[in-house]
């Protein structure tokens, strides 16, 4: 049996198989062994032709925005809104078939944005160029997930299921679970706070499944055995997302209003330049980028100038922007509460 088939044996095992305290360990197993084949899935393919052409675009700016949803949902249109790129649109499906790079100038920072082409389902496993996109996808600091107003539901439960199925979590934070492998000394296990969805025998049969016998583990949150499964295999990618309607004036305001209540939710029309600075500043927002104004003494700050920083970024981060020497130039290293400083 292949890989394909086994996962999807496993996936139809966990949908039949009812949700109880008496089956609670099964599918905690059932989950272990999905994540498991899907990593195998995912390891890169020997084969360099697998490799998609011209997506190899370079990081540059500020900050890195990527385009993904279906295809002819609007994301060249967006992008050559957006910047001064001009990538093609048209009304025909997979107009767009490697990455193009734009660039956002807002607030003195340089977003880059990349259109990217429509994935569909099945893109995790390699359909259409479905891969390369999301490879591109994880690089990103924000996701647009860009949707037909028309259509935009069912759309996004499958693009979110495809990005899941790859290890990227979005909206989400890493869950804060503490764990340690060892080299003997059997499972240690404790949590700060009451679980209700894992337990210590859980939680060992899911570390046994992985052929992992000694460990630390500490929960100081009440985590999902899917959760716990995410920080055993590590390379997860917590990732905000921002879901985008597009193509407002094709359906009712009804339900334009409906769409623009969901969470982390935003209505738009490309063809009608319709709350287009809203997505704009929404997005400033969800970069979280941190703003840094210097000034000469017994001067007023220069604010068309900034030095635009990552959330969490140090003083240090700011010096080196400065100048590469002048960091090492001070008499101490800076303070480590500095670094909390604007966090
Ligand atoms: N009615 C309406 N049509 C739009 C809107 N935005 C884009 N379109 C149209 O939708 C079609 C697809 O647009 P594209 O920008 O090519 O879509 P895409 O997502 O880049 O498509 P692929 O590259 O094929 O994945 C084009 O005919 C656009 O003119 C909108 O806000 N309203
Ligand atoms: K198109
Ligand atoms: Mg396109």
């Amino acid at each position: 049996m292949g890989i394909l088939e086994k996962i999807s044996e496993i996936e139809k095992e966990i949908a039949r198989t009812q949700k109880n305290k008496a089956t609670e360990y099964h599918l905690g197993l059932l989950k272990a062994k999905l994540a498991k084949y899907r990593a195998q899935l995912l390891e890169p393919s020997k084969s360099a032709s697998s490799k998609g052409e011209g997506f190899d675009v370079m990081k540059s700016g500020d900050a890195r925005v990527a385009l993904i949803g279906f295809p002819s949902v609007g994301k060249s249109t967006f992008l050559s809104l957006m910047t001064s790129t001009a990538s093609e649109a048209a009304s025909y499906e997979f107009t767009t078939l490697t990455c193009i790079p734009g660039v956002i100038e807002y607030k003195g920072a340089n977003i880059q944005l990349l259109d990217l082409p429509g994935i569909i389902e099945g893109a995790a496993q390699g359909k259409g160029r479905g891969r390369q996109v999301i490879a591109v996808a994880r690089t990103a600091d924000v996701v647009i997930m860009m949707l037909d107003a028309t259509k935009g539901e069912v759309q996004r439960s499958l693009l979110e299921k495809e990005l899941e199925s790859v290890g990227i979590r979005l909206n989400k934070h890493k869950p804060n679970i503490y764990f340690k492998p060892k080299k003997g000394g059997g499972i240690s296990f404790n949590s700060t706070v009451t679980l209700t969805q894992c337990s210590e025998k859980l939680v060992q049969l899911i570390l046994h499944e992985y052929k992992i016998f000694n460990a630390e583990v500490l929960f100081r949150e009440d985590c999902s055995p899917d959760e716990f499964i995410d920080v055993i295999v590590g390379n997860r990618v917590y990732m905000p997302c921002l879901y985008v309607y597009n193509k407002i004036d094709q359906i009712s305001m009804e339900e334009v209003d409906r769409l623009a209540r969901k969470p982390n939710s935003v209505v738009i029309s490309c063809g009608m330049k319709l709350n287009l600075d809203y997505l704009l500043e929404l997005l400033w927002e969800y970069l979280a980028l941190t703003c840094i104004y210097t000034k000469k003494r017994g001067q007023r700050p220069d604010f068309t100038d900034a030095i635009i920083l990552r959330k969490g970024a140090s003083v240090e981060h700011v010096c080196h922007r400065i100048h590469r020497s002048l960091a090492s130039q001070f008499k101490a290293p800076a303070p480590s509460t500095a670094r909390s400083a604007w966090a």
